[in-house]
Order: C-alpha cells, then sequence, then structure tokens
C-alpha cells in the first residue's frame, strides 16, 4: 500500500495548516487518544458517503463486509486504520488535507494560541481537530486513498512540518488507508486493549463493523469486532444509563459537554420513528460561524441516510441528535427526501417535541436554562423573525436585557412591572450592552422609570419588526416612542428654566444647512445636550447594521434634537439672542451627537479642527 513508484511532488501546507499542526501537537498532549475518534469518525462518514453515492451510481457499490479496520503492527511502530470508502482524488488528498477550509478552523487556531494550558482540552473538545490529530501521536502520517469509481491511487506523505508529498501508488480497491509512524512515547496506541477501550468510549454507535486485528498466542491474527454497532436509540429507555446518554451525545456531536436535555422517544401512528435528541450545555466555540442548517442525523431502519434533511427549522441548528424511521425505503434519494410528506410529518413532530422541552425548562427558570439561553438565545431569536408559527411561543420563554437589572428578563414580568397607563413595551437596540445601557436615547424614559429592553444581538435589529406586539402589548423602540414621554411625570425636569428655542432652532437650522433634516426640541433627554434620530424606517442603528452587512441605503440627513434645559443648550440660546454667530458650534453640536450614538464622523479632521479651537478659546480665556 505504499508508495513504489512514481515521482513524489512535494507541497508547502498553507501557512494555516502549519500553525494549527503546531498548536495541536504541542498544545493538547492530555487528550491525545481523540486522534482515534477522528480518524475513525472520517472513515465512517467516507462510507456513509459511499453508500449513498452508490444509490445513484450502482458502479461504486460498496463491498459485502464494508467497514473500518484497524491494524496495530507493534513491530514496525505504525498503526493502520482503513476504510473502503469514497476515498480521495490525488486533487482531493492535496486539497483536503493541506489547506483549511472552514473559517472556524481559523478561529479555533486563534483561540488556542490565546487560551490557558489547562482549557485547552475543552476547546479541543469542543472542536474535532479532525485529521491533523494524528500528529499528536505520529511522526509522520501516510494517507494512501484511491476514489471510487477510478483505478489511480496516490500516497499523501508528511512529518506535519510544513510540507507533504503525494506519490502515485496502488491499491486493490477503493477506499483509503492511513499509516501513522507511531511516536517512541506512543507506545500505549499500539496495544489492543487501549485501542479497543478508545474504540468502546468514541465509536460505539458507528453502525459500520469495526474490526480490531489482534494477535493471538499463537502468533496468528484474528480481525475481532471492536464496536456493538448497535444503534442506542433503539433500546428500551430503561436499558439505557446516564453514561450511555452523554457517551453517545458526545460522539454524534462530537462534544466534551454534559448534554443540557435529553429527548428519547418513540412515535407511532400516521407515521412511525424514534428520536434521541439533546440540547447541549456548552455552546460549540464556532458555532455562530457555522452554516444554519439543522445537522439531524436521519437513518431509516438504522442505517444512517444523510445529515442534510433539515428535520428542524433552523433556529434550532443546536439541537444534536438522530431520528429513525421505517416509513422511508432504505435507497432514498436526495430529491425524494425533498418531496416526501413523511419528512414534512417528522418534522413538525420533532419540532413540536423540542419546542416543549424549551418551554418546560424555561418554566423553572433557573441557573441551568439561563445558561442555556446565554449560550443559544441568539440563534433561537431568528425563530421571532422567520418562523411565524411559533413566533409567539418563543416570545413567552425568550429572555431580554433591560434598564431594570442585570438579570435577565422575560416579556410577561416586564409587563407585570409597566407603569400606570404605559400601553408599550419599550426597547433599544444597538452593538453592544454597555454602549446601549449608557445611551442618551434612554435619558427620558430612566427619568420617568420606564423600563426599557436593552437588545444587542445582530438579530435584535430584525425581529421586532415582525413580532410586532406580545399579549396586547405593542412593541416599540424608544427612538420612535418620544411621544409618549409626555404622559408620564418626572421630578427631575420642573425646576429648571428651558432655555428660548424660538430663535436657536432657526438659527441652527441656517447653521447646519442640509446636513440635517429638521432641528427640535426634545423631552427624551436629561442629561445630554443632543441626540440624533430618525423618522420612519429603519432607525439609525438598524441602518448601521444594515450597511455593515453590505446593504447599501440612500444617505438620509438625520434629526438633530436638542434638550432645552441643558446649560450648553441655554448658552448657545443667549448667545443667538445676543446676535452672535454660532456656526462652528452647530457643527461641534451635530458632531457631538454623532458620536454620542455611535455614528462615523463625516469630516473628522475637521470635527477635530473646530474643537481644538474651542476648547483653546476656553483654556485662554
Ligand atoms: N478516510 C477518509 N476518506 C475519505 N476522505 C477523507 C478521509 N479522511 C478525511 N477525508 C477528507 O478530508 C477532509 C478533512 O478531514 P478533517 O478530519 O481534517 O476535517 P473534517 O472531517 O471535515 O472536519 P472535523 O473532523 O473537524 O469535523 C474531510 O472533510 C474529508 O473530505
Amino acid at each position: 500500500m505504499n508508495a513504489t513508484q512514481g515521482q513524489a511532488e512535494k507541497h508547502e501546507f498553507s501557512a494555516e495548516v502549519g500553525r494549527l499542526l503546531d498548536l495541536v501537537v504541542h498544545a493538547l498532549y492530555s487528550d491525545r487518544e481523540i486522534f482515534l475518534r477522528e480518524l475513525v469518525a472520517n472513515a465512517a462518514d467516507a462510507t456513509d458517503k459511499r453508500r449513498f453515492e452508490a444509490l445513484t451510481d450502482s458502479a461504486l457499490a460498496l463491498p459485502e463486509n464494508a467497514g473500518i479496520r484497524i491494524t496495530p503492527e507493534k513491530d514496525r511502530k505504525e498503526l493502520v486504520i482503513s476504510d473502503d470508502g469514497v476515498g480521495m482524488t490525488h486533487d482531493e488528498l492535496a486539497q483536503n488535507l493541506g489547506t483549511i477550509a472552514r473559517s472556524g478552523t481559523r478561529a479555533f487556531g486563534e483561540k488556542l494560541s490565546s487560551a490557558k494550558a489547562e482549557d485547552r482540552p475543552s476547546l479541543i473538545g469542543q472542536f474535532g481537530v479532525g485529521f491533523y490529530a494524528a500528529f499528536m501521536v505520529a511522526d509522520s502520517v501516510d494517507v494512501t486513498s484511491r476514489k471510487a469509481g477510478s483505478d489511480e491511487a496516490w500516497t499523501w506523505s508528511s512529518d506535519g512540518k510544513g510540507s507533504f508529498t503525494l506519490t502515485p501508488s496502488t491499491r486493490s480497491a477503493p477506499g483509503t488507508d492511513i499509516v501513522l509512524h507511531m511516536k517512541d512515547d506512543a507506545d500505549e496506541f499500539l496495544d489492543s486493549w487501549r485501542l479497543r477501550s478508545i474504540i468502546r468510549k468514541w465509536a460505539d454507535h458507528i453502525s459500520w463493523p469495526i474490526t480490531l486485528r489482534e494477535t493471538k498466542e499463537d502468533g496468528t491474527t484474528e480481525d475481532k469486532a471492536a464496536n456493538e454497532g448497535t444503534a442506542l436509540w433503539r433500546k428500551p429507555k430503561s436499558e439505557i444509563t446516564p453514561e450511555q446518554y452523554t457517551e453517545f451525545y458526545r460522539h454524534i456531536a462530537r462534544a466534551f459537554d454534559e448534554p443540557y436535555a435529553t429527548m428519547h422517544w418513540h412515535a407511532e401512528g400516521t407515521t412511525e420513528f424514534t428520536a434521541l435528541l439533546f440540547l447541549p450545555s456548552a455552546r460549540p466555540f464556532d458555532f455562530m460561524e457555522q452554516s444554519r442548517e439543522s445537522r439531524i442525523h436521519l437513518h431509516v431502519r438504522r442505517m444512517f441516510i444523510t445529515d442534510e434533511a433539515d428535520l428542524l427549522p433552523s433556529w434550532m441548528r443546536f439541537v444534536q441528535g438522530v431520528v429513525d424511521t421505517e416509513d422511508l425505503p432504505l435507497n432514498v434519494s436526495r430529491e425524494m427526501l425533498q418531496a416526501t410528506p413523511v419528512l414534512a410529518r417528522i418534522r413538525k413532530a420533532v419540532t413540536k417535541r423540542v419546542l416543549t422541552e424549551i418551554k418546560n425548562r424555561a418554566k423553572t427558570a433557573d441557573d441551568a436554562f439561563t445558561a442555556f439561553w446565554e449560550n443559544f438565545g441568539a440563534v433561537i431569536k431568528e425563530g421571532l423573525w422567520e418562523d411565524s408559527e411559533h413566533r409567539q411561543e418563543i416570545a413567552g420563554f425568550a429572555r431580554f436585557h433591560t434598564t431594570q437589572s442585570d438579570d435577565l428578563t422575560t416579556l410577561d414580568d416586564y409587563i407585570a412591572r409597566m407603569k400606570d397607563g404605559q400601553e408599550v413595551i419599550y426597547f433599544l437596540t444597538g452593538d453592544n450592552l454597555d454602549a446601549l445601557k449608557a445611551s442618551a436615547q434612554l435619558e427620558g424614559f430612566r427619568a420617568r422609570g420606564l423600563e426599557v429592553l436593552l437588545l444587542s444581538d445582530p438579530v435584535d435589529g430584525f425581529w421586532p419588526e415582525r413580532l410586532h406586539s406580545y399579549n396586547d402589548k405593542i412593541l416599540r423602540s424608544v427612538v420612535y416612542s418620544h411621544g409618549d414621554l409626555e404622559k408620564f411625570q418626572t421630578d427631575t425636569d420642573e425646576t429648571i428654566e428651558p432655555a428660548d428655542l424660538e430663535k436657536l432652532v432657526p438659527a441652527l437650522k441656517e447653521a447646519l444647512g442640509d446636513t440635517v433634516k429638521d432641528v427640535r426640541g426634545t423631552v427624551r433627554l436629561t442629561d445630554s445636550a443632543v441626540v440624533i434620530t430618525s423618522e420612519g424606517g429603519p432607525d439609525l442603528a438598524m441602518q448601521r447594521l444594515m450597511r455593515r452587512s453590505g446593504q447599501s441605503l440612500p444617505e438620509a440627513p438625520p434629526i438633530l434634537e436638542i434638550n432645552p434645559r441643558h446649560p450648553l443648550i441655554k448658552a448657545l440660546s443667549e448667545r443667538v439672542s445676543k446676535g452672535e454667530s454660532i456656526k462652528d458650534l452647530a457643527r461641534v453640536l451635530l458632531d457631538l451627537a454623532r458620536v454620542q450614538e455611535g455614528e462615523p464622523l463625516p469630516d473628522p479632521t475637521g470635527f477635530a479642527r473646530l474643537l481644538a479651537g474651542l476648547l483653546a478659546g476656553s483654556a485662554a480665556a
């Protein structure tokens, strides 16, 4: 199986692979055994893939005894992992094993290099380091692969130090052999008992047979079954221990945490299926960068079919697990999967069950649910935007930050705390929680004891437009709610005489020209002098978000609102009544409002110069 003929081509690893390899090998020493989990999972994926492709091309059919073979060669200090999977071409070997395609992998490298040593194993747990984990135990690795449907085989070889070679090779049948030339200190992974226990721990549920070559006392060898391969979800609940559930969850999610919730049930009736689903208790670190599709595994009569059947809405994509049905044929094609009503029925039932589980856990309102919400709330809120069927239910258990306290609140609790006469659930959206808490937009609401929801996840810019109302209470941004403020008393503004705006407003309008849409007095401010806002359409925070996500929006000048009780506005008003110019001050005032709102300045240098001039004047005075 090793390369014997032809010229070796030398290739350099992409820079990221080099760095990742270095990190994986040096940082994760204590968790070395997961190399086997990663290689066996890859072998199983490749075998699944070939089985699926053979449905439409019988030439690719798997051999009768298809499986994964693990062979320790103690004398040669080699460990060989072979599969009958789909295999890789020359280009696929170079691409898959020489570059990093997933952006998450890059982020992983960055996170790992900055993590404390004791946190590293759990990071690796959250992330399948994949094939490169082999270099934790091997000085060098040879991968010989023949693509199903092709006669050509190639061997990829590397010592994991910057480059790899590709050499023409031979293999009697399609599939892949991975030969690990083990490090001196990795002998334990050539022992059958050790290998067997790792397989039991990590790969027991893989439905392909895994065999382990064992040497008998007389020196002959025997391939012995090493995994149980029974589908755990088919066993009665009473026969499954919590540890087995956890191990299965970790296997299917490639995770290290405990499941937060385990849902295991058998449905009978119009559609028959068994489901074993989990809510994770930790968020995979690259979760927000992963694709938006649910990855629940669909099996038909125990046989893995696909993880692309979209069995749950994408706002539930954190759910992990398996659905196994009797009601589809084993040779179900992708087209059929999309069209069959069976899948639609299963999807409905499974979604309902997960929703009920989350709702029940939300009712307990304990720390575990808060942690769950902190991990996945930003994704769940996508459902408020796109899942019209469940929108109100999601709103019922969603949690929010507010101006009231540091604890998260529900909308029901917010409503219970509403002031007499308050009809509206107020919210403010923005980029981050601290900036929101300090926003000038909140001053008038704070002064009147009106609680405001603080929404700082990117998705918060969108869903309020579709939720409209909850329990007959309208949701509205504080940016568009200043009219409501007149209805509520505050004890701060009575004592200070407001400035006369009659001359100031036209003077500001003249000084600012078409850089503003309007200038007006406001009651929404107590501490700040000015605020900018927009009228109708998306508010300024939303406009910024939309621009950042690449949408082009027409530039609309903002409205400048001024606080008649602020000393600066009073001073300006006096200047105007004395007939003095406020041209420069007006421009600084507008830019100050922009800075406060987090808006970019159109002319930062001009602003700095003007401000320096004004400061020089006041410092000299
Ligand atoms: N035994 C194999 N047979 C066929 N292709 C393989 C095999 N092992 C790896 N590959 C290919 O190489 C790619 C990279 O493997 P690697 O384990 O590094 O990442 P991954 O499996 O895509 O992701 P992860 O392991 O991080 O979940 C795989 O996606 C697959 O295309």
